[in-house]
């Protein structure tokens, strides 16, 4: 019998949004003005959001940290440390409605700064934080997130002086490029990263579960190898993003499973994992826009 929930949405608004990221990447790259709102060099600064959002929140804190601008924490919303002595709080949310994010800014708002990044400019969000970047441009229709969580990551990466034109190339490429049936079908996938890719890594899996509800597992890269790896086999896929540690492809080959990687820019590749997600939630004949049990914002009653 056909899910009401899964053929609720049409079209298919995730191919759609998935396949305008290069332009809307773009975009975000450009708004120098914005990225002046971010937390100077050298302040400790706290981001928090919920799922994808948080994935996104943990690339940014590890770019941040690393290019030396300065202590940078990422936090689930639910789970955040945020009354240490940060300088400020970056609360990122598509919606603007997720309970979590709302409950944590109102909770901080006039003891830190907070910069809001945001994608649906009407939302109550709006009023509770001390600066804004909005980025309406990159908001969705799909309940599961492609753009939005990318764009704000590009934006964050410009942000600290990156520049994104191989991205940009790259996601543009990893929308064209074709997937092979091999990497379509596999019964299972883990995602790696190392440093800001762990969050793309989790993320990936995440993408997959809701809009293909596949078995995805998540790791930092050399994390893999101390028990996950048990799961590799014949058949199975599994992901690193971004450069492999030495010795990962050859340890993964011997199981039999997959070592699947590219040359893109990690971000690119992320928009390989989400073209997979989609097409295994299209060859399954779900709609991959209304996940089974997932909401467009979660807001959580007590
Ligand atoms: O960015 P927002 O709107 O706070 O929503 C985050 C939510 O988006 C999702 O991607 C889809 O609902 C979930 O991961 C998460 O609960």
């Amino acid at each position: 019998m056909t899910d009401p929930q899964q053929t609720a949405l049409t079209p298919e608004h995730m191919a759609i949004e998935l396949a305008s990221q290069p332009e809307v990447w773009a975009r975000a790259a450009a708004l120098t003005a914005e990225q002046s709102l971010m937390p100077a060099a050298g302040q400790k600064v706290a981001i928090v959001g919920c799922g994808t959002s948080w994935f996104m929140g943990q690339a940014y804190a590890e770019l941040r940290e690393r290019s030396g601008q300065g202590v940078t924490d990422a936090y689930a919303a639910s789970e955040a440390f945020v009354d240490r002595d940060y300088d400020a709080i970056i609360a990122l949310t598509r919606s603007g409605t997720t309970s979590e994010v709302l409950e944590l800014v109102r909770a901080q708002r006039g003891s830190k700064r907070i910069i809001g990044i945001v994608g649906d400019v009407n939302s109550p969000f709006v009023d509770d934080v001390d600066d804004l970047v909005k980025l309406p441009f990159a908001d969705e229709q799909s309940v599961v997130q492609t753009r939005f969580a990318t764009t704000a990551l590009t934006f964050l990466r410009a942000s600290l002086g990156e520049n994104l034109d191989t991205a940009i190339a790259d996601a543009q490429a990893a929308v064209d490029a074709p997937l092979d049936e091999e990497l379509l079908t596999a019964e299972q996938y883990t995602f790696l990263g190392r440093g800001w890719t762990v969050g793309l890594a989790h993320e990936a899996g995440l993408k997959m579960r809701e809009a293909s509800q596949s078995w995805t597992e998540s790791y930092p890269a050399m994390e893999y190898r101390h028990g996950p790896i048990a799961i590799a086999a014949p058949g199975r896929v599994t992901w690193m993003f971004g450069e492999a540690p030495v010795g990962l492809a050859a340890d993964v080959a011997r199981t039999g499973a997959r070592f699947e990687t590219s040359s893109f820019d990690p971000l690119a590749d992320l928009v390989r994992a989400q073209r997979v997600s989609l097409e295994r939630a299209r060859a399954k004949g779900l709609n991959a826009d209304a996940p089974r049990n997932l909401t467009r914002s979660v807001i959580l009653s007590e």
